[in-house]
């Protein structure tokens, strides 16, 4: 069996880049950018007038009464003020008037019959309520490089330099498939003896919340046959297979087998961690990675945020995140050379386990936010790396 650490390791190996596309900004959300973005002029483009009120020329500050000469409304061409002790009245966002070199804000001023006072006290600096042309960058400066999930800020930025279109990673097509003779469909009466299905639905939400909005879901019952046909089809139509169920030890186990009749081969079977130990992972003859996630729906979700979100990051061409380190507040009972993931609540900088009855309590998991990673060997609790449900 082997460790976490190879786990990760042959899982590096097998990483295949995901080709670039160019997309609508508008569809940009969520998505890996491919490409560097620089600042295709200065930013801001020109002195950009931050409060609404007058603006004026410092060397006449001798006064503090002001002709008002003319209006200038945000998208109008800078005016200019031509006579001394002239000003212009100015708005939010309008091209600084040529020949003024500060703003004073209404509240700083009485503005009468085109006059424009300041009031006792107030004094002015130049280059005040001014946000200078290229103070942020300069046209041809770095503004964003590849790599970065595209959230709503990214695209503040995309949209003010011009990038209607931006290159990013194609999203993959990924398979869920979920076995067992046990399990129906949400919307069916389970008999006494049959439980629904929950894998499959929480790993597509977990995939839609990673950047993979459209999962294709199957499953298919423990019966040779029908997993073949399932799995086959799943392979011809997909880029990426998750599988859950089927790859412990029991007699109607069948996934692995059935994976190596289609040509899956197999890379690694088992990892020394809890929950989650009987993990199977292969690829395809045309390199399609397969994971095979334990059926339990604890060990299927970590096995989820734990492996395949970070392989999909790193198809996607997006370095990990930094895992958050967090104070386990207490250490559950464990085997001392196995790596336990620990579905934890977050608590500021603690994380408190959730109350679990194993990997199988279904129920356990809306008490935790995500898992805390102890590695083998750990003795104390304390400082733990922390990967949540959702991305952060
Ligand atoms: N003799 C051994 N038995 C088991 C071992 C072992 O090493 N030796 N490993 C245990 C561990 S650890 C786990 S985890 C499970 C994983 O087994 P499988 O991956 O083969 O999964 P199943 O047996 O098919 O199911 C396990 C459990 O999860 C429920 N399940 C399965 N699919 C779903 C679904 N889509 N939605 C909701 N629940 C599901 C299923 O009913 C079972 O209760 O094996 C241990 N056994
Ligand atoms: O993955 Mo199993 O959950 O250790 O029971």
């Amino acid at each position: 069996m082997i460790t976490v650490a190879e786990a990760d390791a042959l899982l590096s190996e097998h990483v295949r880049a995901l080709p670039a596309i160019a997309v609508p900004l508008a569809e940009a959300a969520g998505r890996v950018l491919r490409e560097a973005v620089v600042a295709d002029r200065d930013v801001p483009p020109f002195d950009r007038v931050t409060m609404d009120g007058v603006a004026l020329a410092s060397a006449d500050l001798d006064r503090r009464r002001f002709r008002v000469a003319s209006t200038q409304a945000a998208g109008e061409p800078p005016h200019t003020l031509s006579e001394a002790g002239d000003c212009v009245e100015i708005m939010t966002g309008a091209a600084l008037a040529e020949g003024a070199d500060t703003v004073v804000r209404y509240e700083d001023l009485v503005l009468e019959d085109g006059w424009a006072s300041l009031r006792e006290g107030v004094a002015v600096t130049p280059g005040q309520n001014i946000h200078g042309r290229g103070d942020d960058r300069r046209a041809g400066e770095p503004v964003l490089g590849p790599g970065v999930r595209i959230g709503p800020g990214h695209v503040t930025a995309l949209a003010s330099l011009g990038a209607a279109t931006v290159r990013v990673s194609a999203v993959p097509r990924v398979a869920v498939v979920t076995t067992g003779d046990e399990v129906v469909a949400v919307a069916e009466t389970p008999l006494p003896h049959q439980i629904r299905q929950s894998n499959g639905p929480a790993l597509r939400a977990a995939l839609a919340l990673h950047g993979v909005p459209d999962v294709a879901l199957a499953h298919a019952p423990d019966d040779e046959a029908r997993l073949r046909t399932v799995f086959e089809g799943a392979l011809r139509t997909s880029d990426m297979l998750v599988l859950t169920g089927g790859v412990s030890a029991g007699r109607f186990d069948l996934v692995p087998g059935v994976l190596a009749s289609l040509g899956v081969r197999e890379v690694f079977h088992k990892v020394r961690q809890k929950p989650g130990k009987p993990l199977w992972f292969g690829v395809a003859e045309d390199g399609t990675p397969v994971f095979g996630l334990p059926g339990n729906p604890v060990s299927a979700l970590v096995g989820l945020v734990r492996y395949v979100v970070p392989f999909l990051d790193a198809a996607a061409g997006r370095p990990a995140p930094p895992r958050p380190r967090l104070r386990l507040t207490a250490l559950p009972r464990r085997k001392n050379d196995f790596t336990h993931f620990v579905p934890v609540r977050r608590d500021g900088l603690d994380a408190h386990p959730a109350p679990s009855n194993g990997s199988g309590d279904v129920l356990s998991l809306v008490a935790s936010d995500g898992i805390a990673e102890v590695a083998a060997g750990v003795q104390e609790p304390g400082s733990v790396p922390f990967i949540p449900w959702s991305p952060l």
